[in-house]
């Protein structure tokens, strides 16, 4: 196992997101937020778009997982083999991309896809941001060592749970066996739902929202201010 991921087993991973049109959308206040989180605990940061990746690795000494979100509908985390290398070349420590089995927008495959990576002499970690059993299982066998459950409850494919989608968790855990990195992404919104997800299987957990999305976070306050 890489020694980048090896170090995060048991370990609480923070995304650090704003977006499109948000007041805090700006790479030096998500540099600001990651270094905040790092000395919260966070083992990893994960962060989105080429500025935010350059400024985010070098504001934090953990390692960063670099995304560069395209477009909202289809396939848009990381898509195609140009986004990869862009994400690589801002300097990402770990490369994540959708690992969903649609179509992606370069018509390369996943496997595809990380096999040029590879030949490009990429040898980060590579995590899948998956949606479902077949779509993990798949990601393994194209060769990435990260299996995340970001994408459940985002295609279609299966239920957006209210927490983290735990039954996939588990199933996942289950047919990857002993040895595998499976990351609980999506909708971690708790201590109690994060450790839930240990429970069930993942290797590490990502909290995005929870810890970096003020406003959405006030809206859950506010709401049960108001009684709603
Ligand atoms: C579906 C999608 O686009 N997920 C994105 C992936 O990077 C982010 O918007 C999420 O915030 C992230 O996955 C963390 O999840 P949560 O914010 O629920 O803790």
């Amino acid at each position: 196992m890489h020694p980048l991921v090896a170090a995060l087993e048991g370990r609480l991973i923070v995304s650090c997101q704003a977006y499109p049109g948000e007041p805090m959308r700006d790479p030096r206040t998500m540099a600001q937020v990651a270094a905040a989180v790092e000395s919260g605990g966070a083992a990893a940061v994960r962060a989105q778009g080429l500025e935010d990746i350059r400024q985010v690795t070098a504001a934090v000494s953990v390692p960063v997982i670099g995304i560069w979100k395209d477009g909202a509908d289809g396939v848009f985390i990381t898509p195609t083999l140009e986004h990869c290398r862009a994400v690589i070349a801002a300097g990402a420590d770990i490369l994540a991309l959708d690992g969903t089995e649609r179509e992606r927008p370069d018509g390369r495959t996943l496997a595809e896809t990380i096999a040029a990576l590879r030949e490009d002499g990429f040898d980060g970690p590579i995590m899948a941001d998956c949606d479902s059993l077949p779509s993990a299982l798949a990601a393994a066998r194209a060769g990435a060592e990260i299996i995340g459950t970001t994408l459940a409850g985002y295609t279609g494919v299966r239920e957006k749970t209210d927490g983290p989608d735990l039954a996939l968790l588990a199933e996942i855990a289950e047919q990857l066996g002993e040895g595998a990195v499976l990351v609980a992404e999506g909708r971690v919104h708790t201590p109690a739902q994060a450790a839930a997800a240990r429970d069930a299987g993942a290797f590490a957990v990502v909290v995005g929202t929870a810890i970096t999305h003020p406003s959405t976070i006030t809206g859950w306050f506010a709401r049960a201010v108001a009684g709603a």
